[in-house]
C-alpha cells in the first residue's frame, strides 16, 4: 500500500507523520510537495499538521488552492482514504471535502496537551481496529480546533454516524460543536481530526493509542484489495 504525507509551506509533521507509518504499519512512504499534482500512484494520502501559508487568513484556507489539493479532491472522488490530522483537517474543510470549519478555542489560546477521545465510529476504514466506545489518549496542539457547522449538518453528521471521535464528555478543550475532534465524509473515506494519532505510537511518547489508526487503514485496504484479486 503506497503512502503519501503532502508538505506545504509550513508543514510541522509531515516528518513525524511519515515515521509513523514506517514506525506502525511499514508501508511505502512518501512526501508529496505542494506543487505537485499528480496522485495517482498513492493508495492513502495523509495531510498533516502544521502552519501550512504561515496561518494567513485562516488555518488551511492558502493550502486549498494548491496543485496537489486538486489532486486530493480526485482521489477522494475516487474513493481513495484521505487522512487530514490538525491543519490537514482545517485544510480538508477549506477543500470541502469535510462539512463544517474549525475556528479559534473557545478560550483564543493555543492547546497543547494530551486529551482523551472516545471512538463514536469504529465502522470506518479508520477507526476499523478500535472498539466502539473506546476511550483512547492522543495529544492536542491547535489554536483554531473549535468545529462548527449549521444545525442541519450537525443532523446530517449524527444521522450518517459521520462523527468519528468525541472529545471525553467534559473534558473538551476547544469547544468544539457537540464534543466532535474528528468527523468523515458521507463516503465514509475521507476522516479529518484535530488531535494527532502519529505523536501516539510508541508508549515513550506517552501514549501508544494512535497506532490502531494506521492498523486499520491498512486492513481495510488489504480487505479490499485481496476482494478484488479474487473477483
Ligand atoms: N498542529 C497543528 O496542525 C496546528 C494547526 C493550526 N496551525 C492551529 O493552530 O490550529
Amino acid at each position: 500500500m503506497n503512502f503519501a504525507v503532502l508538505v506545504f509551506p509550513g508543514s510541522n509533521c509531515d516528518i513525524d507523520m511519515y515515521k509513523a507509518i514506517e514506525d506502525t504499519i511499514g508501508q511505502p512512504v512518501d512526501y508529496v510537495w505542494h506543487t505537485d499534482g499528480d496522485l495517482s500512484k498513492y493508495d492513502c494520502i495523509l495531510v498533516p499538521g502544521g502552519f501550512s501559508y504561515g496561518d494567513y487568513l485562516r488555518c488551511g484556507a492558502i493550502a486549498q488552492f494548491t496543485n496537489v489539493m486538486k489532486a486530493v479532491v480526485k482521489a477522494a472522488e475516487e474513493g481513495k482514504y484521505i487522512l487530514g490530522i490538525c491543519n490537514g483537517f482545517q485544510v480538508l474543510t477549506e477543500a470541502r471535502l469535510l462539512p463544517g470549519a474549525l475556528l479559534r478555542n473557545n478560550g483564543m489560546k493555543f492547546r497543547c496537551h494530551q486529551t482523551i477521545l472516545k471512538v463514536e465510529n469504529n465502522n470506518t476504514a479508520f477507526t476499523r481496529d478500535y472498539a466502539e466506545g473506546e476511550l483512547i489518549e492522543i495529544p492536542i496542539a491547535h489554536g483554531e480546533g473549535n468545529y462548527y457547522c449549521d444545525e442541519a449538518t450537525l443532523k446530517e453528521l449524527q444521522e450518517n454516524n459521520q462523527i468519528v471521535f468525541r472529545y471525553e464528555a467534559g473534558n473538551n478543550p476547544n469547544g468544539s460543536l457537540d464534543d466532535i475532534a474528528g468527523i468523515s465524509n458521507k463516503a465514509g473515506n475521507v476522516v479529518g481530526m484535530m488531535p494527532h494519532p502519529e505523536r501516539a505510537v510508541h508508549e515513550i511518547l506517552g501514549s501508544a493509542d494512535g497506532k490502531k489508526i494506521f492498523t486499520s487503514i491498512l486492513s481495510a485496504w488489504r480487505e479490499k484489495h485481496d476482494a478484488a484479486a479474487i473477483r
